[in-house]
């Protein structure tokens, strides 16, 4: 028995990751697909410019696209995916919940709202039963849940490591960004081919707030966010996936390299579908995790790291994630796996 599920967005680039990892899923069918008013009405292999290097799905290229909005929607759609622009879904995914439907979306607009669960299921899957707290302060039958934002999920889960056992007092990270977080009209070649841009509008700020909200604690009727200092900066280089993270993380007790590896090492997956069985990996080479050779771990799931060192106040390590895999698509889907095994839909 299969749960249905729509994608809103579909025909972006996330929405593409999204058809290429539930085409095969076990636990769910792609039965609705929407996008702008321009693409509604077209079969989706018209309306979608596809770039994934698998072909578009048989059933999914035959499938009308329609318009993002609840009214052409069927009803029997249990689960949605939402990778729309943040301005369409904040303007949209409101109306969703209030029909009914439940969400779960990785689009930037209200991650860090109080009552909008903001989830990563190895790390906060408590966090989920924020949406009862949403229901009854919303009057929503459905729900939105979030994932955060791509760099931002690429360091979480080592730091909800070393806070688990050394405790965590500062964050400074630095990041190099591939172009695919970007989307494809993002940046030009003339801009990042034998370049590095210093900057990406909104990302720092997010990486900091989304952050100490992962990492925050939930009482049953809001989270305490976690009073960590982060201070982020953020750099777009020209690889094509993968965002590599240069962290450095003070700790309340002593940390040693050893310690930090075996803390990492340890630090639990979760039995959802999606979910690697070792959530993250320890390289003891000096020049892993890559872009280029460690971005596909555990199907662009898993968080490599790497380049532990002992600093004055605790640990400097390096971590990498496939963004639009861990960091996007397969995200929001883990959540989904999530809000089905906890009974959400
Ligand atoms: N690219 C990436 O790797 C990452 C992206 N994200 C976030 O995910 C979201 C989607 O990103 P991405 O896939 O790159 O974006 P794209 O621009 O590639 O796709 C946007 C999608 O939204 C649809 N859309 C655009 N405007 C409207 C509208 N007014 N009403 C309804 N649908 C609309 C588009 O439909 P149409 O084809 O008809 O225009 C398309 O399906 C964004 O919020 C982005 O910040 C997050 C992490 C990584
Ligand atoms: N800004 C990210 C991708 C992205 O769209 O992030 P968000 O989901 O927070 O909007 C990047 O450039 O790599």
């Amino acid at each position: 028995m299969t749960t249905n599920v729509g994608i809103l967005g579909a025909t972006g680039a996330v929405g593409q990751r999204l058809i290429q990892l539930l085409d095969p899923h076990p636990e769910f069918e792609i039965t609705a697909l929407t996008a702008s008013e321009s693409s509604a009405g077209e079969d989706y292999r018209d309306a979608a410019k596809w770039r994934i290097d698998t072909p578009i799905p048989d059933y999914v290229a035959e499938m009308e696209v329609r318009a993002t909005d609840p009214t052409y929607v069927p009803n029997d759609v249990d689960l949605l995916f939402s990778s729309l622009p943040s301005s369409v879904g904040e303007a949209v995914e409101p109306k969703f919940a209030e029909e009914g439907y439940v969400l779960s979306s990785n689009s930037s607009n209200f991650r860090t709202d109080e009552d909008v669960p903001l989830t990563i299921p190895e790390v906060n899957a408590d966090h989920l039963d924020l949406i009862e707290v949403q229901r009854d302060e919303r009057g929503w039958d459905g729900a939105i849940v979030k994932n955060p934002n791509c760099s931002t999920i690429t360091m979480v889960p080592p730091l909800a490591a070393l806070e688990e056992a050394f405790g965590l007092e500062r964050v400074d990270v630095s990041t190099l960004q591939a172009v695919s977080g970007a989307g494809y009209d993002g940046v030009t070649s003339m801009e990042i081919i034998d370049n590095a841009i210093p900057h990406i509008g909104g990302e720092e700020e997010k990486m900091e707030t989304e952050s100490q909200k992962l990492l925050g604690s939930f009482d049953g009727a809001a989270i305490e966010w976690h009073d960590v200092d982060v201070s982020a900066s953020c750099n777009r280089i020209p690889t094509l996936d993968g965002h590599l993270e240069n962290v450095w993380a003070d700790t309340s007790d002593d940390v040693t390299p050893a310690g930090a590896a075996e803390a990492l090492r340890e630090y639990p997956s979760i039995d959802l579908y999606s979910s690697p069985d070792q959530l993250i990996r320890v390289f003891e080479e000096p020049d892993r995790p890559q872009p280029r050779l460690d971005r596909n771990y555990d199907n662009g799931m898993g968080i490599a790291t790497g380049g532990l060192k002992e600093t004055t106040h605790g640990i400097n390590f390096n971590c990498l994630a496939h963004n639009t895999l861990r960091g996007a698509a397969g995200a929001s889907i883990l959540n989904g796996e999530l809000l089905l095994e906890s009974g959400y839909i």
